[in-house]
């Protein structure tokens, strides 16, 4: 039998974290080699999974392994050692233009169909469908979350701390939500009594019976819940709160996480379109369907569609749509100088990271002439909504938080095994007619949640495992245990989801010694409440959350905190006995792509990688029994705590030391802090001359690395870079990369 190296596996993803990539991993395996640890790739870009998707289009020489659905079943082993960066979860708009560049490289896909008629469309569809959103961490996340800030760079922002803008009592900024008939208002829940298989049906007024689903297979003690968004409800609230926005002077936001949420947000949003828009849909609605605009996608979407009418026409259909303006309120804008507002697409405000960056700003968005402005934020959804009404009172009275002495709050989410929101895409419909909405058990025809709905609502039903559940709470209680930090579970006992789950909690935390934890349950809004008065006096809080509050407060507190949510440490102990280790709690930056690729800086901080490389080092180390894995994830952390107090971040000014630059400065506090252990005297010898080669190069190599700066950079493509120009892009110094070189193994 061979054994296998120590494997770790790095994934390659999109936009500015695939470029940050490309000079980061020749390090990565110049440190790791002389301690025999492999590390390979895992290509889950977009592009990637697209041309996973469609052998039969392809060449042989084109075609791509499903490297999502292996890394998937990685996950499930207990050696598995990963580390995942963010990637896109594209809208249709990303996938189309995705498609398009692999098309114009010679790849034979088919295009994307986007008003499917026939049954061939209708399937093609349906396989471009497994690329949209949330597609990939859904596969990968077979654990619960643990995110928090390493005291390292909480100290360092606690010492530099970052601009935060005023806020005053008299801002008029809130949050809207629905207040009846949304998702929270009529939802129901079971734990169940045994394995079952279940069918999701609507038995329509008239007496037909629509199979949405024909089989979803339940085990013992899962819960599950059936919930749904009255489209009526819904419209008479968009309806309200834009005329509420005029009426008081505010501008209107619409905050939604299509990608998560990506078959219900999608709905949402465009509901909210059409209804800003309602004059000019009345006017046009038919040439627009006849045009297959789906305001689903965005205006952008209408916008393309139209440009294909005669001028006049199309001057028309503009004017029509710039009337509505008068009669409506100003729109937040995502990109003033651009002209690019809120309803632009559904996945240029993404709640996670849009309501951070707006409570940051003061409760402030930008509008059309680029000042920034008391804003309307409407999330139609409630449940998880006011926590941001809360916080934002809580900056009304209290201003800003301060990050030189605000308190940390890490999170432990739920979210191993699709939990909650994450395993319901396949069990979302938007419903075609009035009736009623069951879940059904196949073999005994019991009806196990009903619910009374109409023609276009959005009905769903989601599912949490119970040994999800049960590693959740573990974790929770080892975090408290590890950190002394007392832990909140953030649930509330009205919402019939969480009154199960509270059931389950409390099952479980007796499962473990809990003696001298502080450990309680709060609904959400308390739970906020009591967070932020501890926040203020310096006081640490551990929050303990289903799946949408892990996506929500860990972009949120990190913001607060560090700034970004750049700087996080992001672990998924996987429940197979795995670890996969999440680079940040934020996104792919596409405004960093723009800037590299206009002026050739990057301003993407690798900082999250750098923290994810030294615990998958340790974890190996520990499982695997190589002392040399542990000697290089102690030396990391300790250089990493030396680029921070160095601050050798990357500046997101063109001319400044940018990505690169700090990734080179990592690699020489690394290898000096290699030379300099004592763990390990055969690493010390090997590290030394690189130690006092980057050192002594290190004028050279940061006068190469700024000289390319200030000039367009060409990587060949955006969805699919050229392997050669990326990596001459990204490795752009001569000396660094001979300095490297003369180390490898
Ligand atoms: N884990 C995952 O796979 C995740 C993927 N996504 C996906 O990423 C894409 C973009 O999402 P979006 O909501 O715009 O969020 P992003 O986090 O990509 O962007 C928000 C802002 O955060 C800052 N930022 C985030 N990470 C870094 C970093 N490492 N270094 C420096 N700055 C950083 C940037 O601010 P500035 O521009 O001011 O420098 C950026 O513009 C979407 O496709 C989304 O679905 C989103 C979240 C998680
Ligand atoms: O899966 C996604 O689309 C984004 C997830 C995300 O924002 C997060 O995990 O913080
Ligand atoms: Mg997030």
């Amino acid at each position: 039998m061979t054994t296998q190296p120590p494997t770790i596996i790095y994934t390659l993803t999109d936009e500015a974290p695939r470029l940050a990539t490309a000079s980061f991993l020749p390090i990565i395996r110049s440190f790791t080699a002389p301690a025999g640890i492999r590390v390979i790739e895992s290509d889950i870009s977009l592009a990637a999974r697209v041309l996973a998707e469609f052998p039969e289009f392809l060449t042989e020489a084109q075609r791509r392994p499903n490297a999502l659905a292996e890394l998937g079943q990685k996950t499930l082993q207990a050696d598995a050692n990963i580390i995942k960066l963010p990637n896109i979860s594209a809208s249709v708009g990303q996938l189309i233009a995705c498609i398009k560049e692999l098309q114009d490289k010679g790849h034979a896909l088919p295009d994307y169909p986007n008003d499917p008629q026939t049954g061939e469309e209708k399937a093609l569809r349906a396989r471009y469908a497994k690329c949209i959103g949330s597609a990939v961490n859904p596969v990968l996340r077979e654990g619960n979350s643990d995110r928090r800030a390493p005291k390292a760079v909480k100290e360092y922002a606690r010492k530099n701390p970052h601009a935060m803008a005023e806020w005053s009592q008299a801002s008029r900024s809130h949050v809207s939500h629905m207040h009846h008939g949304d998702f929270y208002h009529g939802e129901k829940s079971l734990t169940l009594d045994k394995a079952r298989d279940v069918k999701l049906e609507l038995i329509t007024h008239g007496g037909q019976t629509i199979v949405l689903k024909p089989k979803v297979a339940l085990l013992d003690r899962e819960i599950i819940d059936s919930m749904f968004m009255s489209k009526k409800a819904l419209l008479d609230f968009y309806e309200k709160e834009i005329e509420d926005a005029r009426k008081t002077g505010v501008m209107f936001s619409l905050h939604v996480k299509a990608t998560m949420m990506k078959v219900s947000h999608p709905i949402v949003f465009g509901h909210c379109v059409k209804i800003f828009y309602k004059d000019a849909f009345a006017k046009h609605g038919k040439l627009f369907e006849a045009l297959g605009v789906n305001v689903n996608n965005g205006m952008a979407s209408l916008y393309e569609k139209i440009a294909t009418l005669p001028q006049s026409k199309r001057e028309e259909v503009l004017k029509d749509l710039h009337a509505c303006h008068e009669h409506r309120p100003e729109l937040a804008m995502v990109d003033s100088a651009k002209g690019i507002t809120n309803f632009h697409s559904p996945n240029d405000i993404i709640v996670d990271a849009s309501m951070p960056a707006m409570i940051r700003n003061g409760g402030k968005m930008r509008g059309a002439d680029g000042r920034l402005k008391d804003v309307k934020a409407v999330m139609p959804e409630s449940t998880f909504a006011r926590i941001y009404q809360e916080i934002i009172n809580f900056c009304k009275w209290h201003g800003a938080f301060d990050p030189a002495t605000m308190g940390t709050v890490p999170n432990v989410g739920l979210m191993a095994q699709q939990a909650e929101e994450y395993g319901s895409h396949d069990k979302t419909f938007e419903l075609p007619q009035d009736g009623v909405a069951n879940i059904t058990d196949l073999a005994t025809g019991e009806v196990l949640l009903s619910q009374n709905v109409q023609a276009g609502d959005i009905w769903r039903m989601c599912q949490v495992k119970d040994a999800a559940i049960r590693d959740w709470v573990k974790l929770a209680v080892t975090r408290a245990r590890n950190s002394g930090m007392p832990v909140v579970f953030w649930l509330d006992a009205y919402r019939p989801h969480e009154a199960q789950l509270i059931t389950k909690v409390k099952m479980y935390l007796h499962e473990h010694d809990t003696a001298g934890l502080d450990i309680q349950i709060m609904s959400q809004v308390r739970a906020m409440r009591y967070t932020l008065e501890r926040v203020i006096r310096g006081l640490d809080t551990i929050s303990a959350t289903g799946n949408i509050l892990r996506d929500y407060l860990t972009d949120l507190f990190p913001i607060m905190e560090l700034g970004t949510s750049a700087k996080m440490l992001s672990i998924v102990p996987l429940m197979a006995g795995g670890g996969m280790y999440e680079t940040g709690a934020g996104g792919s930056a596409p405004k960093h792509v723009q800037q590299l690729a206009e002026e050739n800086h990057l301003r993407w901080d690798s900082l999250g990688e750098f923290l994810a490389l030294a615990v998958s080092l340790e974890d190996l180390g520990r499982k695997t029994g190589n002392a040399k894995a542990k000697v290089l994830a102690k030396t990391l952390d300790a250089a990493t705590g030396k680029l921070l107090d160095n601050n050798r971040n990357p500046s997101a000014k063109t001319g400044q030391l940018d990505n690169r630059g700090s990734q080179f400065y990592l690699a020489l506090y690394w290898a000096q802090e290699l030379a300099a252990q004592a763990d390990d005297a055969e690493l010390a010898r090997w590290f030394a001359p690189l130690a006092r080669q980057l050192a002594d190069d290190e004028q050279t190599i940061v006068a190469e690395l700024a000289a390319v700066q200030g000039r367009p950079a060409d990587i060949g493509g955006y969805y699919l870079p050229d392997p050669a120009k990326l990596d001459a892009v990204m490795r752009p110094s001569p000396a660094f990369n001979a300095a490297l070189r003369a180390v490898a193994v």
